[in-house]
């Protein structure tokens, strides 16, 4: 297939285009490369001749055209994105221009080559989004692709507009889009603004670590190659007109990620001067604005299954790379034709799986207990007028 990656220099979208590129896909990276982008990102995959880059603005329709007519894509991956909710607090204005203008004029722009294309079945337009448009979790459940829509930040909102814009583009125009709500990514490349980058560079030089509130808010936390590998997996098996939670089923409290962090690196560097990572680092922030805090105990050892790459050098270890343990697999369902089944015609339903917190694989998927309402998994149908709509689960947790 040939991919048009938007925003595939930055941490998401190099991910996407490092593993398309590695399983034979031929990527189009379009990227303005702003301040989070960064063309090492993906300076393996650059070197395929399976690989291009155009330098393109996402709002600029004349040159989104021109890549389109260019490239001829069977398949846009759009990731590109303003997305740092403490960034978007502070100044909105960017995150309204690139991710809703942004995401309009690149719908536009395939809806147009699509159109001219002869409207084929098999072109996709996916759109990477993220579990922050549901808004605030309560101690327990889970988000679910049903789950009403609750945008807490400029952010947030800003890609709640987006979403709604790509279901409309399928509504109205038909355009073939399948949509993706994650929760908290990590792993190489990971730009410096966000909490496990920003931990370890900050432990590494000796600095204190900077934690919102009481560091009781809980993430979810999904190595950002599994989402990477979710994402293609999808695309060569999934239907139009769909939207998928991908989550890493790994929950911590903000202040467990922190003190595995440090455990992981007291082991690394130990006595080495500016370490060991100490609890008196720990710098108590206010609270972001409207984010709710929320406690819930974790029982598992804080451990996250995070290990560490490389050795403090350039890379990704410069921005903090770290590497899931766990290892989380986008695998079909058990059953799969059980997951089939569920998930409606032409789709297979997908479970996390994850050798987490016991050491060992098994399934993340905790079967249709009371937490997961059903047995059909992580998806919903964006149209409910256009065929059946399974009941849906599994999405990633976030709370506050
Ligand atoms: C940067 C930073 C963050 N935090 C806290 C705030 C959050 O509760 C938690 C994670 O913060 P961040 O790493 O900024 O990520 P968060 O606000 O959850 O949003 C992320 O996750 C979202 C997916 O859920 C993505 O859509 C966003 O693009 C991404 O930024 O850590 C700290 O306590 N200290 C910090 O220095």
């Amino acid at each position: 297939m040939k991919l048009l990656v938007t925003g595939g220099a930055g941490f998401i979208g190099s991910a996407v285009v490092r593993l398309a590129v590695a399983r034979g896909h031929r990527v189009v990276n379009l990227d303005a490369l702003t301040y989070a982008a960064c063309l090492e990102n993906v300076a393996e995959a650059a070197e395929s001749p399976l690989y291009a880059f155009e330098k393109a603005d996402i709002r600029d329709a004349a040159a989104l055209e021109r890549i389109f007519a260019a490239h001829a894509p069977d398949a846009v991956m759009h990731l590109a994105a303003e997305s740092h909710v403490d960034r978007s607090i502070d100044a909105p204005g960017d995150f309204i221009e690139t991710n809703v203008t942004g995401t309009y004029t690149v719908l536009q722009a395939a809806r147009r080559y699509w159109v001219q294309a002869g409207r084929s079945d098999g072109f996709r337009f996916h759109h990477i989004s993220t579990d922050e448009v549901y808004g605030t979790l309560g101690a327990t459940g889970l988000f679910t692709e049903e789950t009403p829509y609750a945008p807490n930040s400029p952010y947030s909102a800003s890609k709640a507009a987006s979403d709604h814009l790509v279901r409309v583009w399928h509504e109205t125009y038909g355009l073939p889009v399948v949509l993706f709500n994650c929760s908290n990514n990590y792993g190489p490349y990971q730009f410096p603004e966000k909490l496990i980058p920003v931990i370890i560079l900050n432990a590494i030089a000796g600095r204190p670590l900077p934690i919102y509130g009481d560091g009781s808010n809980v993430r979810d936390w999904l190595y950002v190659e599994d989402h990477a590998d979710a994402l293609l997996t999808v695309l060569e098996t999934g239907a139009p007109g769909w939207s998928y939670n991908i989550g890493g089923e790994n929950e911590r409290t903000n202040l467990e990620l922190v003190k595995t962090i440090c455990g992981i690196l007291n082991e690394l560097r130990p006595g080495a001067e500016g370490s060991p990572c100490r609890p008196d680092r720990l710098r108590r922030r206010p609270p972001r604005p409207r984010r709710a805090l929320r406690n819930r105990p974790v029982a598992d050892p804080p451990r996250a299954g995070l290990a560490p790459v490389g050795d403090g050098g350039g890379g990704a270890a410069a921005h903090g790379a770290v590497v899931s343990r766990q290892r989380a697999l986008v695998a079909p369902a058990a059953g799969a034709d059980r997951g089939r089944r569920a998930a409606g015609p032409g789709g297979v339903a997908w479970r996390f799986w994850s050798s987490a917190r016991r050491g060992r694989l098994r399934p993340s998927w905790r079967g249709s207990g009371a937490r997961r309402r059903s047995a059909s998994a992580g998806r919903r149908r964006i149209s409910p007028t256009r065929g059946p709509v399974p009941r849906s689960s599994a999405g990633p947790g976030r709370r506050r």
